[in-house]
């Protein structure tokens, strides 16, 4: 059975800096992948990739395709702080421009089945009583749901998340997490995050990434890996919460 990701040998550079080298990952279908890595580690750029929003070295295949036959199978939901809250559009449209492609054009006339599907999208993300809202007036939990939608409106197999809990607080990232275990039973889910403090349980298994993938397998991450990855210790990145992540760590601890 294909892989629904597939990434072999992948690498980017941006002038001089390496952003990712040589990077090989193989996501099962159905599963729930965190990555995890600190800022400017390459995880949007990585996502980027996944997205044939940037054309790298080596290969990327998903569900045994070339990206360029299997784009639609993937929804993306970018980070909040990328978005302007202040632009002028309300709840339903944000959903409606995943149909555009991203592109913004005013007074477009979206045809009656897009705006269902994107109404009943709402309507199962309990949003649909909000999509007359202009967007500056969400909440930062509601607007990340609205993102999430908007990613789902596609009607994807597979949905990528940038930091889909950096602008939340606990109650709204238990909720999104919650959300996604939900979307997981139907859905390839790839989150990409540098919050080791709200990464969870959920994932089934997790990828560190700082420009080299360093592990992938298991939900469980040893100290060893996390140094290389974050160049300090473990507990001081899971801010007190590492049951949340890691496995007991043994005779490791002994050495700090
Ligand atoms: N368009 C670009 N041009 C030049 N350098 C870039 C560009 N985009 C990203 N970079 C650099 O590449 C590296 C990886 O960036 P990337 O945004 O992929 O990291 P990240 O892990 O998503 O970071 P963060 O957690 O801060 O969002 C960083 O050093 C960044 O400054």
């Amino acid at each position: 059975m294909a892989y629904a990701v597939e990434l072999k040998n992948v690498s980017v550079k941006y002038g001089n800096l390496d952003a990712l080298k040589d990077v090989s990952i193989q996501v099962e279908e159905g599963s729930f992948l965190g990555i995890i890595g600190p800022n400017g580690a390459g995880k949007t750029t990585l996502l980027k990739v996944i997205l044939g929003l940037i054309k790298p070295e080596g290969e990327v295949k998903i569900f045994g395709r070339p990206l360029s036959q299997a784009i639609d199978k993937i929804g993306y939901v970018p980070q909040v702080s990328n978005f302007d809250r202040s632009f002028p559009i309300n709840v339903l449209d944000v959903v409606l421009m995943a149909k555009l492609g991203g592109k913004v054009r005013f007074f477009h006339q979206y045809r009656k089945e897009d705006i269902e599907q994107a109404e009943s999208v709402l309507d199962q993300l309990n949003l649909l009583h909000l999509k007359e809202r202009q967007i500056g007036k969400l909440s930062g939990g509601q607007l990340q749901r609205v993102l999430i939608a908007r990613g789902l409106a596609v009607e994807p197999e597979i949905l990528l998340l940038d930091e889909p809990t950096a602008s939340v607080d606990a109650s709204s990232t238990s909720q999104i997490y919650e959300l996604l275990k939900e979307l997981n039973k139907e859905k390839t889910i790839i989150v990409v995050t540098h919050d080791m403090a709200a990464v969870s349980s959920y994932f089934d298994s997790l990828a560190c990434l700082n420009e080299k993938l360093y592990h992938h397998g298991d939900k469980h991450l040893d100290q060893e890996t996390t140094k290389q990855v974050f160049g300090c210790p473990v507990d001081l990145i899971a801010h007190g919460h590492p049951h949340h992540v890691f496995a007991p760590h043994g005779e490791e601890e002994n050495n700090d």
